[in-house]
C-alpha cells in the first residue's frame, strides 16, 4: 500500500508510440515536492511527448494513448483532458505559445480565471453577468509578473511582445494558479536573452524553496547544472540515466545524450571580404521594437560575407533584421544592391530576394498543419514561382521537385521524421527549428538573416546546423547576416562580427579576435 510519503510524481513502464512508431519505451522516474529535475536528451528523443503524457494533452488520447502509469502522490491517475492535470496542480509551459494575441499579458494570465466583481445587472439575472475586477485582475497578473523578477509591461497587448516577453507571460500565468504543485517548463529559456534566462533560472529556484516541483527541459545544459536536483536523460525514448546534478557534467550529459563522444566544433575558416563590394548599406536606422533598443544603426554588409551581429540583451541585435525586414516600425535607409529598400514592408524585402529565419518560430515560421514539403516549398513558390510545372495555360506544383529538394534538406540536416510527408507539428521542436532554415534555404536568396539559427537545437547537432549555413554561405554565394547570443557560435561561423551596444554598432572586428575584446565592446554603452 503506498502511504504519503510517495513521491509527488512517479512516471512508471511508460510506453508510446505514434501510429507504430515507438517514440517511449518503458520511462521511469520519481520527483519529490520542491524538487527540480532537468530532463535532457537530443532533438526527437522524447522529452515533449513525455510531457503531454503527463499533461493530459488531447494529442496523446487522439493517437491511441499510452502505456504506463503515472502516480501523483502514489495514487494512480488518468489525465484525461490539461483540465484534469490543472486540477491535480499541475502546470505547463509549452514549446508553442499558447496565448490570445489580441489580448493584453494581464488578460492572457488569468484568463478564464478572471476576478469578478457584481453589478446592478448580476444582482438581478445572477452571476454570468458579472463584471471583470480590473483592479483585482491588475494586481493578481503583477503577483506572478514579480515572482519571475522580470519586468514586463502588463497592459502590453501579445501581438506586439518580442518574444522572450511572450514566454514569460506564459510562465506568469501558471504561477498565478493558487493550487500549483508541479511546473513543467518544456525549453523555456530558449527564446529567452541570458539576462532573461538567468532571471528564470532564479525564479525556478524560488518556485523550489516555495515547495513546487518543477520539470524543467532545456538544451543549454549548464543551465541544468545551475539549477537542477536531479537530471533524467533521455535517448531514442528511453531513461539512460538518472542521477543527482551534483554527480554528473555538462561533458557526461552530452555523451548520455548521443550514445558516443561528441565533437562539438564546427569547421573554423574564416575569409577576408574587405575587398568585395558592399551589397547591404543600412543608415540611421531606428527600429521601434518592444525589449530592444535600434537608435542609430550605420552598417555596411559585404557581398558574400558571413557577418555577425552580437550584444548584450536588449541593446538592438535582434531589432535591426526585425526592423530591416518591416516585422516592427522602422525608419532611416536601407539599400540593397544600390537599390533603395521600403521599411516597413516585408513583402518588398521578399521580392528584392532577402529572407529572414526569425528568432520567433512559434511566432512567424512554420505551417504546423501542412507537410514538410510545403512548408520547405510554399514561400519559393508564392516568391519566386519556383517548383512550378506549365502544362499550356495551366501552371501546377512539381511535385517530384518539391520531394527532391525537402529530401536534401532532411538529408543535409539530418532532420528525424517519417518523410517529408509528414506534417510539421508532429516533428520535435529541434526538428522544427531545422525545418525553418531549409525553408530559407530553398528559397536560394541573394540575402539572408538569420536570427538564433541553434535555438532549440540539441548540442549534438548544432556544429551539423552552424555547417550547414556556411555551406551555404560559401556554395551559394549568398551573403549571410547571422544574429546569435551565443558569441562562441559567432566566432566559429562568422567572417566578422559587429557588436550592437546601446542601440548603434561600437565596433565590427574579424571574427579572429578574442572573446575579451568582444565582450568589452558589448557593455561599451550600456547605461
Ligand atoms: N503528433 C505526433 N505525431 C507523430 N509523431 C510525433 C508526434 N509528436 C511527436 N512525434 C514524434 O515523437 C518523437 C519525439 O518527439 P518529441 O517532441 O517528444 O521530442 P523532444 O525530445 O521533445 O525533442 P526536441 O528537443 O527537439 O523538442 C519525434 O520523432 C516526433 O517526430
Amino acid at each position: 500500500m503506498e502511504s504519503n510519503t510517495a513521491p509527488l510524481l512517479e512516471m512508471r513502464g511508460i510506453k508510446k508510440d505514434f501510429f507504430g512508431n515507438q517514440v517511449l519505451t518503458d520511462i521511469n522516474f520519481t520527483l519529490k515536492a520542491g524538487e527540480v529535475l532537468g530532463l535532457a536528451g537530443e532533438n526527437g528523443a522524447g522529452k515533449s511527448t513525455l510531457m503531454k503524457i503527463l499533461f493530459g494533452m488531447d494529442v496523446i488520447r487522439e493517437t491511441g494513448g499510452y502505456g504506463g502509469d503515472v502516480l501523483i502522490n502514489g495514487e494512480k491517475v488518468t489525465f484525461n483532458t490539461p483540465f484534469d492535470a490543472l486540477e491535480a496542480g499541475i502546470g505547463m509551459v509549452h514549446q508553442e505559445f499558447s496565448l490570445i494575441p489580441g489580448f493584453t499579458a494581464t488578460e492572457n494570465i488569468l484568463l478564464n480565471r478572471e476576478p469578478q466583481k457584481k453589478n446592478v445587472i448580476s444582482e438581478v439575472f445572477g452571476p454570468r453577468l458579472n463584471t471583470l475586477d480590473y483592479k483585482k485582475m491588475k494586481t493578481k497578473a503583477a503577483e506572478a509578473i514579480d515572482k519571475m523578477g522580470v519586468e514586463i509591461d502588463q497592459n502590453m497587448v501579445i501581438s506586439d511582445m518580442p518574444v522572450g516577453h511572450k514566454q514569460f507571460t506564459e510562465i506568469a500565468r501558471e504561477l498565478s494558479k493558487d493550487q500549483l504543485k508541479l511546473l513543467i517548463l518544456d525549453e523555456p529559456t530558449a527564446v529567452l536573452t541570458e539576462k532573461e534566462a538567468a532571471a528564470l533560472l532564479e525564479s525556478i529556484r524560488g518556485m523550489a524553496s516555495r515547495g513546487i516541483a518543477v520539470i524543467f527541459i532545456t538544451h543549454r545544459l549548464q543551465e541544468v547544472l545551475n539549477v537542477c536536483d536531479k537530471v533524467v536523460i533521455m535517448r531514442d525514448g528511453k531513461v539512460v540515466k538518472d542521477t543527482p546534478a551534483s554527480e554528473t557534467s555538462v561533458d557526461e550529459i552530452t555523451k548520455c545524450m548521443v550514445g558516443r563522444s561528441v565533437d562539438l566544433s564546427a569547421v573554423r575558416e574564416i575569409r577576408d571580404c574587405s575587398d568585395a563590394r558592399t551589397i547591404m548599406s543600412i543608415r540611421k536606422l531606428w527600429v521601434d521594437m518592444p525589449g530592444e533598443i535600434v537608435r542609430n544603426v550605420n552598417l555596411d554588409v559585404k557581398e558574400g560575407e558571413i557577418l555577425g551581429i552580437g550584444g548584450l540583451a536588449g541593446q538592438g541585435k535582434l531589432g535591426i533584421p526585425n526592423g530591416v525586414m518591416g516585422l516592427y516600425e522602422a525608419g532611416g535607409t536601407v539599400e540593397f544592391d544600390g537599390k533603395p529598400i521600403p521599411l516597413n514592408n516585408p513583402r518588398k524585402c521578399l521580392d528584392a530576394q532577402l529572407a529572414f529565419v526569425s528568432e520567433d518560430r512559434r511566432g512567424v515560421g512554420l505551417l504546423l498543419d501542412e507537410t514538410l514539403e510545403w512548408n520547405v516549398a510554399f514561400p519559393a513558390m508564392q516568391i519566386q514561382n519556383k517548383f512550378l510545372k506549365k502544362y499550356g495555360p495551366i501552371t501546377w506544383r512539381d511535385t517530384k521537385a518539391i520531394h527532391d529538394v525537402t529530401q536534401k534538406y532532411i538529408d543535409e540536416l539530418k532532420i528525424k521524421c517519417t518523410s517529408s510527408k509528414q506534417k510539421a507539428r508532429e516533428l520535435s521542436g529541434g526538428n522544427q527549428q531545422k525545418v525553418c532554415l531549409a525553408k530559407a534555404f530553398a528559397l536560394q536568396p541573394r540575402f539572408l538573416f538569420v536570427s538564433e539559427p541553434t535555438r532549440g537545437i540539441d548540442v549534438g547537432a548544432k556544429a551539423l546546423v552552424l555547417d550547414a549555413l556556411k555551406k551555404f554561405n560559401r556554395e551559394n554565394g549568398v551573403t549571410v547576416v547571422m544574429i546569435s547570443s551565443e558569441l562562441e557560435e559567432l566566432r566559429t561561423t562568422c567572417d566578422r562580427i559587429a557588436i550592437v551596444s546601446g542601440g548603434r554598432i561600437v565596433g565590427i572586428l574579424p571574427a579572429t579576435e578574442s572573446s575579451e575584446t568582444f565582450g568589452a565592446l558589448m557593455v561599451s554603452q550600456v547605461k
